[in-house]
């Protein structure tokens, strides 16, 4: 009989050592900006080339051969895990940015955060109807930005 091991996400985090690596390189600053607000800080992360290089390599091994054309990053930190991540699968890289940053005709989406209200916008023609993306950023909290970054993409489906 074939019995699988059921792990919940925290001790697979605990059990993977290149994952707990990288998550022990992330600092946690209680009530930064606002109280109540754990603020996960990935520029520790960032000072270790190690657990930098570990990060990109992870997702490069995911989405690598996955057909993907469009990495698309989320301003601001999106743009630090995004454009590595591109150049080794061989795509593209589009910044999302926040208003009034890109010159060109783009198209916008507002989203709520978890602590306050933003917007995203992308150059209309840097993703072409039928491309295949992946959205990337640093983290997730209530997946406001995330959703309106899908939504962007999500205007240019066939
Ligand atoms: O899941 P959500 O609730 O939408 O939150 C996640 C987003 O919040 C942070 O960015 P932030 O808006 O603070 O901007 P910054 O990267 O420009 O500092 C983070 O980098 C994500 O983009
Ligand atoms: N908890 C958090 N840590 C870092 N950035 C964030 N953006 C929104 N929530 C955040």
């Amino acid at each position: 009989m074939l019995v699988r091991e059921q792990l919940t996400m925290s001790e697979y985090r605990d059990k993977d050592p290149l994952i707990h690596g990288i998550q022990s390189k992330i600092r946690v600053v209680p009530n930064f900006p606002k109280p109540g607000i754990m603020f996960q800080d990935i520029t520790t992360l960032l000072l270790d080339p190690k657990a930098f290089k570990d990060t990109i390599d992870l997702f490069v091994e995911r989405y690598k051969g996955k057909n993907i054309s469009v990495v698309a990053g989320i301003e601001a930190r999106g743009f630090i895990f995004g454009p590595p991540i591109a150049l080794e699968i061989g795509a593209k890289f589009v910044p999302l940015r926040k208003p009034k940053k890109l010159p060109g005709k783009v198209i916008s989406e507002e989203y709520v955060l978890e602590y306050g209200k933003d917007c995203l916008e992308m150059h209309v023609g840097a993703v072409e109807p039928g491309e295949r993306a992946l959205v990337v950023d640093d983290l997730i909290a209530t997946g406001g930005t995330l959703c309106a970054a899908m939504q962007l993409l999500g205007y240019l489906r066939t």
